[in-house]
């Protein structure tokens, strides 16, 4: 199979720096990132993810992919959501889990959806991955945003006490470019 090249539009390096590795791992492809500035509307994460890539070819003029991560507590209905970015910004950590002082359940799920466009004017089209897991009072290295706070379900290690290793064998993230990758390679 000989090498593809895609681009990754996002600003987030720690997201390309997983998304690169786990890719790595399977199909010989080889990605480049362009960090556009983009606007995230509001909507369902599959609203979102496809409005972001459609905008992000139209502005690269190529096939792109884009992604958006959610984070979603079952006793709030799935909120924060795609939203997760804000309110890890302005509540940090210990707010993120001080928004479930009061449910009984601590438990959440990670969803990631990459969007591929082939090209300016061409549907994105969608790849989820989910991981179960639960809201924990933070443990381990605070570089990526909210990995401290997230145990997955049937580990007793939150994501960022995980190697990278191992978060990228079972991370909402590694199980939606599993998908991608079955579908890339499906390509010309
Ligand atoms: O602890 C984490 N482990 C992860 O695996 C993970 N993946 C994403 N995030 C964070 O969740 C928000 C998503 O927002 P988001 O999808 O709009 O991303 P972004 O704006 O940072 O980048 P992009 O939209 O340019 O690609 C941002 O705060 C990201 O930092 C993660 N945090
Ligand atoms: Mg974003």
């Amino acid at each position: 199979m000989t090498t593809k090249r895609l681009t990754f539009v996002t600003g987030n390096p720690n997201k390309l720096l997983e998304t690169k590795y786990i890719l790595s791992q399977g199909i010989p492809i080889e990605i480049d990132s362009e960090d556009l500035d983009i606007p995230e509307l509001q909507g369902t994460t599959q609203e979102i993810a496809k409005a972001k890539c459609r905008r992000a070819a139209e502005l690269l003029g190529r096939a792109c992919i884009t992604e958006d991560t959610a984070l979603c507590y079952k006793a709030l209905n799935g909120l924060p959501g795609p939203y997760i970015k804000h309110f890890m910004k302005n509540l940090g950590h210990e707010g993120l889990n001080n928004l479930l002082v009061g449910f009984q359940t601590k438990e959440a799920y990670a969803l990631c959806t990459f969007a591929y466009s082939a090209g300016p004017g061409a549907e994105p089209i969608l790849f989820e991955g989910c991981t179960d897991g639960s809201i924990v009072p933070a443990r381990g290295p605070g570089t990526f945003g909210w990995d401290a706070i997230f145990q997955p379900e049937g580990f007793d290690k939150t994501y960022a006490e995980m190697s990278k290793e191992e978060k990228n064998v079972i991370s909402h993230r590694f199980r939606a470019l599993d998908k991608l990758k079955a579908y890339l390679a499906t390509l010309p």
